[in-house]
């Protein structure tokens, strides 16, 4: 049986997962305060050295290769044999993959270590699933909707939940699918809350008993607060701490009003 999102926020507040971010320098800051907001415990611990043994005890592991190199790939690899070892999810988020060999080759490795859910732009996920993609470096540039065969088969491919994220976004785990409506336009000229949904992602994952359930929970969470983060705001600026505050404001109530179609059918 599936756990909504109002029930998934209900578990992640009387008991806040500690989620291992392994994230982008530009994300860092941004993406545990959007944890701290939403109601999760985040650490942004990378290095190799302890990565492993940190998995560990961590509820969640999440990966981002928005700033890669070669020290931050044996982080993510140590974390992700910690995740597998624990038996605790990882959610990978494929930043620019389709911008440099280096970013297609680590991220081709990366989802052959079974990620649980990935987390992406449609220009990423279209880049994942072998297409073409329009993508200019970190920035997504194709609709959603182009992508959505694509998860499909890349979540039938890698055994992953794909959650494709733009206007409308689109989860799938190869069978189930859903599109869900909210947020704002103004998300996409903040940067690192595609990065910080990943890190959310993980905290959702951490309390779900499905993967899917989980990316369902932790998107509804944004698109409720960045709806009602919109109201008011003046431009990206005061959006930000609206945003954060919203996260904090969501009621497991609220997201039981999160507009979530069925999108397994014809469309
Ligand atoms: N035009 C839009 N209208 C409403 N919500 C949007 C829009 N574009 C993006 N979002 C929302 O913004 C959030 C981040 O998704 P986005 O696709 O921008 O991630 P991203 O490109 O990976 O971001 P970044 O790499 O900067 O972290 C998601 O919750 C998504 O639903
Ligand atoms: C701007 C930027 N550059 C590398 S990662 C990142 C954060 C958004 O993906
Ligand atoms: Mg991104």
């Amino acid at each position: 049986m599936s756990q909504t999102p109002e029930t998934l926020l209900t578990a992640l507040r009387a008991t806040p997962p500690l989620v291992q971010c392994i994230t982008n320098y530009v994300a860092m800051n941004v993406a545990a305060n959007v944890l701290l907001a939403a109601g999760a415990s985040p650490a942004m611990v990378s290095d190799a050295e302890e990565a492993e043994e940190f998995a560990g005890i961590a509820g969640a592991v999440t990966v981002n290769i928005g700033t890669l190199s070669p020290p931050f790939v044996e982080g993510m690899q140590a974390a992700i044999g910690g995740a597998h070892r624990a038996g605790r999810p990882w959610v990978l988020d494929p930043v620019a993959c389709q911008a440099t060999a280096y970013r297609r080759e680590v991220v081709q490795a990366l989802v052959a270590e079974r990620p649980t859910i990935i987390r992406g732009n449609a220009s990423e996920i279209l880049s994942l699933a072998g297409e073409t993609s329009q993508g200019q470096g970190v920035d997504g540039r194709d609709p959603v909707a182009a992508a959505e065969e694509g998860a499909r088969r890349l979540a039938q491919a890698s055994g992953a939940v794909i959650a494709v994220t733009g206007a409308v976004d689109y989860v799938t785990d190869g069978s189930r699918a859903v599109r869900i409506e909210g947020g704002s336009p103004l998300m996409p000229m903040n940067t690192a809350l595609g990065c910080s949904l990943t890190c959310l992602c993980g905290a959702y994952a951490a309390v779900a008993e499905d993967a899917f359930d989980a990316a369902v929970g932790a998107l509804a969470h944004f698109a409720v607060a960045g709806t009602r983060a919109h109201q008011g705001a003046a431009g990206p600026g005061s959006f930000a701490p609206r945003f954060i505050d919203a996260l904090a404001a969501v009621t497991p109530e609220a997201l039981a009003g999160a507009v979530i179609h069925d999108a397994a059918g014809p469309a």
